[in-house]
Order: C-alpha cells, then structure tokens, then sequence
C-alpha cells in the first residue's frame, strides 16, 4: 500500500495571459495524499527553473485557494525569500523541492497547522519563494516557522527574510510590503 500523508495537498499552475484576469489563470492541477503520488507528480510536471516567466506553482492544503481571499489566507501573511538571478541555476529548484518536503512532511510540527502552503513565482526581474501562514497576529507559530524554512533550505544566518501580512501585500504601492517579522 500507499505510505500516507497527513494532509491532502493540491498543486496549482498559474501561466500569466495578460489577456485574462488573475484568477482565470490560475489553475488546479492535481491533488494527492501519499509520498508515492507526491514523487509521481512532482517527477511528471516541468522544474520551476524550466517555466517561462510569469509561472508560479503553489502548493496549498486541499480545500484552500492559493489566493489572499480565501478564508483560510486573508488573515494570513507569507515568508518571502528573493532570489537573484543566479539563483534560478543554482537554488531554485532546490530550495522549491525542500519547501514541498517541509510541507508534505508536516517538519514544522507543532506549528504545521498554522502553514496553509507555498508559492514559486519564476519572474525575470527575480524568483520568488513564499510560504503562506494563516493568521499574522501569531508571532510564536510565525518566527518558529520562518526559522524552520530558513533552516531547512540552508540559507545563511545573514540573509534576513521577511513575512509580510496579505493585507499589507494587497494595498502595497511600492516593489514590496512592509516586514512585520524577520529571521
Ligand atoms: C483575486 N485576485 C485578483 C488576486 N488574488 C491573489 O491572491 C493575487 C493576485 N490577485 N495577484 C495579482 O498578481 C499581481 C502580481 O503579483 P505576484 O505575486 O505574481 O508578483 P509579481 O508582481 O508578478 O512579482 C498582483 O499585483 C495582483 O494583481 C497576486 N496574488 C497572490
């Protein structure tokens, strides 16, 4: 038999057609529940680092939108990692198949319920990696889940990340929200 997971997790593709609004280009690909359906997808679909600009995959909780407004995310906020452009060689995909390990192997424990799902956004001007929390009000779960991420993908103790609210992140004017938290 299939070795379970603790959740059912979704997989979500967005291909930016600047003729259609955002949600019409966001779309479902699959969801599974067990370690062997995860490696079956994740081997079957194309490495972020191989997207054209403009993609993102999230991978979210079954039953949560990889979108602000859900109701599970609109008080939730996300760690965002910014990597450089050298970065999509050397890291991204790495760090995208580390995150989804963290996620699928529930590895921030305690706090793994406050974890909704994680977002690669593959952008020219730089990739993004982003994990989404549910509620921005809960310093505890949020700085021990930044730090497990932080550790996870092995980035060095200098480099700040920052979490940012989504309420903050939708009314931003500039390039990025102000950090409520950093590890
Ligand atoms: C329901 N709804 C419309 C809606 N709901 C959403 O949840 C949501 C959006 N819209 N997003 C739209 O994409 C633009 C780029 O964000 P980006 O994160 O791709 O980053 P870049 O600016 O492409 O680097 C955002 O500015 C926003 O327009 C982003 N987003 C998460």
């Amino acid at each position: 038999i299939k070795h379970p997971l603790q959740n059912k997790w979704a997989l979500w593709f967005f291909k930016n057609d600047r003729t259609k609004e955002w949600t019409a280009n966001l779309k479902l690909v699959t969801s599974f529940d067990t370690v062997e359906d995860f490696w079956a997808l994740y081997n079957h679909v194309q490495k972020a680092s191989k997207l054209p600009s403009g993609c993102d995959y999230s991978l979210f909780k079954d039953g949560i939108q990889p979108m602000w407004e859900d109701a599970q995310n609109k008080d939730g906020g996300r760690w965002l990692i910014n990597l450089n452009k050298q970065q999509r060689h050397s890291d991204l995909d790495n760090f995208w198949l580390e995150t989804l390990l963290c996620l699928i192997g529930e590895s921030f424990e305690e706090f793994s319920d406050d974890v909704n799902g994680a977002v690669v956004n593959v952008r020219n001007k730089g990739d993004k990696l982003s994990l989404w929390t549910r509620d921005a009000t809960r310093p505890d779960a949020i700085m021990k889940i930044g730090k497990k991420l932080k550790d996870s993908l092995k980035i060095p103790i200098k480099i700040a990340i920052g979490f940012q609210a989504h309420t903050d992140t939708m009314t931003k004017t500039g390039s990025t929200a102000r950090d409520r938290f950093r590890v």
